[in-house]
């Protein structure tokens, strides 16, 4: 009886998580971004001043729900050392928001290039998951594939 409860509390009001992450070169308005969303569909958030935004230094993690879906998104630091992180989160995510400052023509072919060299293979759509996957203490993705989709190559 329990289970048939709990199966039905689950399927009625838990929702799909998916995992975004947001990606762009440092001062691209990633975590502006961030905010701005949170704001827009948390009805009760109290957005802080954007004018406090200070670069990100390891991740920023915000829950939007939409809908049934809720989406968690990551937000990592852009700075040129900092790049070096993204690639590992990408097993754990089910999507990419790419941030361009459009307005920094100068930076535009280093934004490019920060996207570009992805000789890597990108994950395949995933099912959404219950719950956010465990992050180590460093904020990093740990262990398990927890029943993902196999890789496949995809070309940019
Ligand atoms: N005019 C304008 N300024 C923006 C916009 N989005 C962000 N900014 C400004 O751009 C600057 C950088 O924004 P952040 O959101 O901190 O950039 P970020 O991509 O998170 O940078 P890192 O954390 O260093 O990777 C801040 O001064 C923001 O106020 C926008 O849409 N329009
Ligand atoms: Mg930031």
């Amino acid at each position: 009886m329990y289970t048939l409860l709990s199966g039905l509390y689950k399927y009625m009001f838990q929702k799909d998580e998916y995992c975004i992450l947001i990606l762009g070169l440092d001062n691209a308005g990633k975590t502006t971004f961030l905010e701005q969303s949170k704001t827009r569909f948390n009805k009760n958030y109290k957005g802080m001043s954007l004018s406090k935004i200070t670069t990100t230094v390891g991740l920023n993690i915000g829950t939007v729900d939409v809908g049934k879906a809720r989406l968690m998104f990551w937000d990592l630091g852009g700075q040129e050392e900092l790049q070096s992180l993204w690639d590992k989160y990408y097993a754990e995510c089910h999507g990419v928001i790419y941030v361009i400052d459009s307005t920094d023509e100068e930076r535009l072919a280093e934004s490019k290039q920060a996207f570009g060299p992805w000789d890597l293979p990108l994950p395949l759509p995933r099912r959404p998951q219950s719950s956010a996957p465990h992050l180590g203490a460093q904020g990093v993705p740990q262990g398990g594939d927890g029943g993902w989709t196999p890789w496949s190559r995809v070309d940019i």
